[in-house]
């Protein structure tokens, strides 16, 4: 009777539990989807440690370390600098749905120590929070200083420095006892030469040649170069900020600033004392002239003209010396190269004792192409500058949540084998006749940024670079000290925001009659 009762209920029962498990086994699954693409829908992460996040993963050259945690995890990878989340971009693609398809959402900058402390709160370009203030500030810049007609009218400031640059190399090879000349520091050189014309067209001077105040600026760039790629804990893991005060870092960085404000405070009342803008020629006014003369009608103010002068100075000097310098390395590390740009650029300008002039560049592709090459594999500021999300958005099916610090690497880009045959290789060939320019229109070629926050200096930079370069390949034929071969030139980079040659580099010129 039980067997009969039981068999009844399980034939009762059997359809009903096949449906009801069929269906129980659904919702499991629906369930167990939902939950994990919401678990996936942040983009990949190497495992993290508590406190410190993924910092233990990054070395010295944090390209580097993010190109290889990329090799494993991806093009989008969200990492932890301690408690700070951080989306990593290394891929063409990425890079473009970021300072493309969703620039608006990217175009903030991450809050950091060093611009808040020398950039007196964010009042400059480069850290300006997106909005009303950076938006002016921008376009003052663009207008007045680094515009295109603005570049041109500050040919005679290059060409009068490049021509002072290489006079000083020519004093240097006559005054060499032997007939073959010593080496010169040739990184010192290029130093001065973008401080200089910086200096000339920001300040309306230059300090290198004047004596105590020229050395007291040559030291306060200096400290400030080396202070820039000290990293505060504080940004990463806000509750141990009281290691930078133990160690000295946050008296350096006040210490720094105050200097270089009391410098920046007598160059403005210079030129507020001897301010005779309305008579000046627009061409004769220098950036500080033409931010006082604007102070009127704009957010300008004292602080933000000596913000604005210092960022010119920091993005612009640093970043175009390095360059130039790597080009000099690569071209002595490739003789082929050298010699083909030397018979470009001799080819076009003959003889000619003169420097060579802006004029005389028109036609000199190669040596675009040169510098292009090197700005490839030696982006001066390899992971451009962090952005900073203003909303929640979604990336290639990743949620990425508001207030994340995105870092786009560039120069990990630049060597995608996707986009460059052989791309560890140096060969300038590659961007002959091709459409490839620097304003960010072409994602796996972005040494400058792009977007809204992009580079607005690139004519500027680019103009110094083309005449220094093609008078020094001119002038002089080049050779390593000691009869060093140009592959064992040590290529050594510096950690930092802008990457640099550790070794200063020296080479010996030997004048070219032709
Ligand atoms: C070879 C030379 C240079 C390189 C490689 C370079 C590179 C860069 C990069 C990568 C950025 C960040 C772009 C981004 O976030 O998308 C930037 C921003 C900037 N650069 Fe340059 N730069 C150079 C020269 C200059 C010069 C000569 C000036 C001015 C005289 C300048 C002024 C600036 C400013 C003001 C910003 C901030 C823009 C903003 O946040 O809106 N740069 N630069």
């Amino acid at each position: 009777m039980l067997n009969l009762l039981n068999e009844t209920f399980s034939s009762l029962l059997q359809p009903f539990s096949f449906k009801y498990l069929a269906l129980l086994a659904i919702f499991l699954i629906l369930i167990y989807k939902w939950f994990s693409t919401s678990a996936n829908s942040s983009p990949p992460s190497p495992p993290k440690l508590p406190i410190i996040g993924n910092l233990h993963q990054l070395g010295q050259h944090l390209q580097r370390s993010l190109q290889t945690l990329a090799q494993r995890h991806g093009p989008l990878m969200l990492l932890h600098f301690g408690s700070v989340p951080v989306l990593v971009v290394s891929s063409d693609e990425t890079a473009r749905e970021i300072m493309k398809t969703h620039d608006i959402t990217f175009a903030n900058r991450p809050k950091n120590t060093f611009f808040k402390k020398f950039c007196y709160n964010f009042k400059d370009v480069a850290s300006a929070p997106y909005g009303e203030y950076w938006r002016q500030m921008k376009s003052i810049c663009v207008l007045n200083l680094l515009s295109n007609t603005r570049v041109r009218s500050f040919r005679a400031v290059r060409e009068e420095e490049t021509k002072s640059m290489i006079d000083n190399i020519t004093k240097h090879c006559s005054s060499s006892p032997s007939s073959v000349s010593s080496a010169v520091n040739l990184s010192e050189m290029l130093e001065t030469l973008t401080n200089d014309v910086i200096c000339r067209v920001a300040l309306g001077r230059k300090y290198s040649d004047d004596g105590e105040r020229g050395r007291t600026f040559k030291k306060l760039a200096g400290e400030l170069t080396l202070v820039m790629s000290r990293i505060h804990i504080g940004d990463y893991i806000p509750w141990l900020a009281w290691i930078a005060r133990l160690n000295g870092l946050d008296a350096k960085f006040d210490d720094l600033a105050k200097r270089f404000d009391e410098f920046l405070e007598i160059v403005v009342q210079e030129h507020m004392d001897e301010f005779d803008g309305l008579t000046k020629n627009e061409d004769q006014k220098d950036l500080v002239d033409v931010l006082l003369c604007l102070q009127a009608d704009s957010p300008i103010d004292r602080v933000s003209i000596k913000a604005v002068i210092l960022d010119i100075f920091v993005g612009g000097t640093d970043t175009s010396f390095t360059l130039l310098e790597w080009t000099m390395s690569e071209l002595l590390r490739h003789p082929r190269v050298m010699e083909n740009l030397q018979n470009e650029v001799r080819g076009i300008v003959g003889k000619k004792t003169d420097i060579i002039r802006e004029d005389d560049l028109v036609g000199m592709h190669y040596l675009k192409a040169v510098i292009k090459e090197t700005l490839r594999l030696h982006p001066s500021v390899p992971l451009l500058l962090p952005r900073l999300s203003t909303q929640d958005a979604q990336i290639n099916g990743y949620d990425i949540k508001a207030n994340t610090q995105v870092i786009v690497n560039a120069w990990q880009i630049g060597r995608d084998p996707k986009s460059y045959n052989k791309p560890e290789e140096f060969e300038p060939e590659r961007f002959l006749d091709s459409a490839i320019d620097y304003k960010g229109n072409y994602f796996h070629y972005i040494p400058f940024g792009a977007g809204r926050r992009g580079c607005p200096g690139i004519q500027f930079a680019m103009a110094v670079q083309e005449i220094a370069l093609a008078n020094l390949v001119h002038k002089f034929n080049w050779a390593l000290p000691d009869g060093t071969r140009g592959e064992d030139l040590d290529m050594t980079e510096s950690s930092g925001t802008s990457v640099r040659r550790v070794y200063p580099l020296k080479v010996v010129p030997i004048p070219y009659s032709g």
